[in-house]
């Protein structure tokens, strides 16, 4: 495993001397800010997006855009993709090899499984390309900040030859191997976040019930081992019962489902996050797949 970590996350925006072009394939929460910072970084940028009228923002901030990723991948020497699933990331992938050949790359750092991974590594090597996956660690707020982290995998060269690029993105990036570990890596950290979050609302809502208050509980995590980021940032708006999205829910629901299957592949059964997985369906069924992933807490509240 290679690690490498940037001393400074946050995106300059002077002009880049690199004259890679750069497509960019979905431009969704994650996609369209992190596409802007290559942009705010002075490179060339061809986005695409299914939905076009997202695409209009970026243009009017400099970027081209394509008609189809078909063309973005022509146009450019490294395409990147941000989709929603995997089957969102292989039909685009489908798409975009019909633009890559010898001397391109293909990045997709959207969340899928190892398998999907290896579909969409065997179109790009089909084309003649080079593939790499690299997910990321991070939501809206890092994408923002250009302080996400990399979990890359498959090949060395275009990860390096990719590098300024994630630099420009994220804060850390990581080589883990052959493709397939970084989507597993990303499995991982997710089912960890995912069951991290309902505990957490659990939690909260425990607390109300014994008469104690919710921010007194925030408060005392904050200081011990259990310590962490994500519930300062997300606590103040659930304890208002309003989950502004930064990571919707129904990818969480996604990414629990995934690890999920990975874990059931190899005759592994997680009972914890099995048990997750169902809050968040329960709160997909009350109609909150679009709300923040933090709205699991409303199943904790009235379980169904
Ligand atoms: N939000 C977050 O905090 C994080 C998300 N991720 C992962 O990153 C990926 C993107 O997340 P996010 O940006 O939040 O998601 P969004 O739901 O905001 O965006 C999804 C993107 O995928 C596109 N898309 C969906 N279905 C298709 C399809 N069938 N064909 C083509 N394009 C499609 C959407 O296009 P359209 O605009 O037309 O709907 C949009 O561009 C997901 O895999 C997610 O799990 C990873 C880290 C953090
Ligand atoms: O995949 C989404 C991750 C969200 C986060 O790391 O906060």
């Amino acid at each position: 495993m290679t690690r490498e970590l940037q001393a400074n996350g946050i995106v300059a925006s002077s002009a880049s001397t690199d004259s890679t072009r750069i497509g960019f394939l979905g431009l969704g929460i994650m996609g369209v800010a992190m596409a802007r910072n290559l942009l705010k970084a002075g490179y060339h940028v061809t986005v695409w997006n299914r939905s076009p009228e997202k695409c209009k923002l970026l243009e009017a901030e400099g970027a081209s855009v394509a008609a189809s990723p078909e063309e973005a991948a022509a146009a450019c020497d490294i395409t990147i993709a941000m989709l929603a699933d995997p089957p969102a990331a292989l039909a685009v992938a489908e798409q975009a090899a019909q633009g890559l050949s010898k001397g391109k790359g293909y990045v997709d750092v959207s969340t899928v499984d190892a398998g999907t991974a290896q579909k969409i590594s065997e179109l790009v090597h089909a084309a003649g390309a080079q593939y790499l996956e690299a997910p990321v660690s991070g939501s809206k707020g890092p994408a923002e900040q250009g302080t996400l982290i990399f979990l890359a995998g498959g090949e060395k060269e275009l990860y390096e030859r990719a590098g300024p690029l994630l630099d420009v993105m994220g804060k850390a990036k990581f080589f883990l191997g052959p493709v397939g570990n970084g989507a597993n890596m990303k499995l991982v950290v997710n089912m960890l976040l995912g069951t991290y979050m309902a505990a957490s609302a659990e939690g909260l809502v425990l607390a109300d019930a014994l008469g104690l208050k919710q921010q007194d509980v925030v408060d005392v995590v904050a200081l011990g081992a259990i310590a962490t980021p994500m519930l300062a940032l997300k606590a103040p708006a659930m304890m208002e019962g309003r989950y502004p999205t930064a990571f919707p829910l129904k990818h969480q629901q996604k990414d629990l489902r995934l690890a999920l299957e990975a874990a059931g592949e190899g005759s592994l059964t997680l009972p914890v996050a099995a048990a997750a997985n169902d809050l968040y369906k329960e709160a997909q069924a009350k109609g909150l797949g679009d709300a923040d992933f933090s709205a699991v807490l409303e199943s904790v509240k009235a379980p169904a």
